[in-house]
């Protein structure tokens, strides 16, 4: 499969060089030359099949042609040792859970996937040193940080805003050690990824180290996440709800849903998405006018959606052809201040008892005022309540239990590098290093 640059300047880029650049030497990020469909007959049965029979063909469509069919194997079934089950909250909405791996929150799919295959590569070919960026408003940085702690060849720097994470994420990525260090830098998740972003561009730095990214700009992080669409299509088709089904996506950088559009252009029977925001409304803002003006974000309780520039917003215009009509045709939007998050979280502990986080609120609120009749709604429960504690504790008025895999990362000293927003200073850092 070849792989060219959403800004058209890069062609016939291979798989392994997608991977290890991360973004494209014209700024673009890289898609795929074709998305391939699933043929109509695996959707026959999608519902006997395990979450990892079903990703390892959804694997198989993206980097079989490029990636020996055991090793792939291997890296998809390695990944997913943890499941992705569909929970009913109320009348036909359904929470996708996607909190149940190593740091709980859905960047574990893609965190592990990536560290999988870049390794596979760097064994391949024997490379230097394979210098991993992420700029994190939250949870990528402790997916990442946990899926490549101790991989041979590669270390690890997680970006994140001072002050503007939870506790418990920051615990998750500045206490590890090893090949990962974590830069607490003095700014927004913006600033992160624009530091990111201009030292890819940094031809000195670039002769100086190898670097990649490992946010959702590289596409060994982001189409793996399209794995669970299929499987949560295949649980609601068991429970016979599989028609007329929207999906909603709380969302930041634009990465997730991303991946859920990819496996609607491959076939997946989704109606509908719904992209739901924060008060970071860039994306909402562009659905309602048709023009996307980025901003600097502002801090909301949905921390890890907290974007002012998603990335991906240029695979979305890529995969539509630049198309605004064609993109409202598949996807709405919705926004919600911190304000109607809580009201969210705290409605559907009373009345369900299911405890939303809240970027889960958003999906469940958007599902909830959108759903028109004879639709079933699935949101992304994108991480576990618990990393949010303090917040969610304030909300529901009732303590939280911390499940003992976040527990064990809060025992832990953080150790992290103060690091100022300005990129001479985040290069002369790395080039010291
Ligand atoms: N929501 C993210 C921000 C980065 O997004 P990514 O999917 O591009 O890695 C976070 O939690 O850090």
């Amino acid at each position: 499969m070849k792989y060219y640059s959403t800004n058209q300047q890069e062609r016939d880029v291979s798989l392994e060089e997608a991977v290890v650049k991360g973004l494209a030497a014209d700024k673009g990020l890289y898609m795929p030359d074709v998305i391939k469909s699933l043929p109509a007959s695996f959707y026959d049965h999608i519902e006997d099949l395990s979450f990892q029979e079903i990703a390892c063909r959804v694997a198989d469509a993206f980097f079989g042609e490029d990636v020996p069919a055991d090793t792939l194997k291997q890296i998809v079934c390695d990944t997913l040792s943890f499941d992705a089950p569909l929970v009913p909250v109320s009348d036909n909405i359904y929470s996708l859970e996607l909190f149940h791996g190593p740091t709980l929150a859905f960047k574990d799919v893609g965190g592990r996937f990536m560290a999988r295959l870049l390794g596979h590569f760097i064994r391949k070919e024997g490379k230097r040193q394979v210098n991993v960026l992420v700029a994190t408003s939250g949870d990528t940085g402790s997916a990442v940080a946990n899926g490549f702690l101790g991989v041979e060849g590669i270390h690890v720097y997680v970006l994140y805003p001072k002050g503007k994470v939870s506790e418990i994420q920051e615990k998750q990525f500045t206490t590890l050690g090893q090949n990962i260090t974590a830069l607490e830098v003095d700014g927004t998740f913006d600033d992160c990824q624009a530091l990111v972003k201009a030292a890819f561009m940094d031809k000195e730095l670039n002769a100086h180290m190898q670097l990649t990214s490992a946010n959702s700009i590289n596409v060994a992080r982001f189409l793996p996440q399209a794995f669970y669409y299929f499987y949560a299509y295949a649980q609601l088709k068991k429970a016979g709800k599989a028609d007329n089904v929207v999906v909603c996506v709380p969302s930041g950088n634009f990465g997730n849903i991303t991946a859920g559009l990819f496996g609607k252009r491959m076939g997946l029977p989704v109606k509908r998405f719904i992209a739901a925001n924060n008060r970071n409304d860039i994306f909402y803002k562009y659905l309602q006018t048709g023009v996307y003006s980025p901003r600097p974000s502002v801090a909301t309780i949905a921390n890890a959606m907290d974007v002012g520039a998603p990335s991906n917003f240029a695979r979305v215009l890529d995969l539509y052809g630049n198309s605004h009509d064609a993109i409202c045709a598949d996807i709405s939007g919705a926004t919600y201040t911190d304000e109607q998050i809580a009201e969210t979280m705290k409605n559907v502990w009373q009345a369900h008892h299911y405890l939303l986080d809240p970027h889960g609120a958003c999906g469940y609120r958007a599902l909830s005022e959108g759903l028109k009749p004879g639709e079933t709604g699935i949101f992304l429960e994108t991480a576990h309540p618990a990393k949010f504690k303090d917040t969610v504790e304030k909300i529901i008025g009732e303590e939280v239990d911390i499940p003992a895999k976040l527990q064990a990362f809060m025992r832990g000293e953080k150790k992290s590098v103060a690091m100022s927003k300005e990129f001479t200073a985040f290069k002369n850092y790395l080039m010291n290093e």
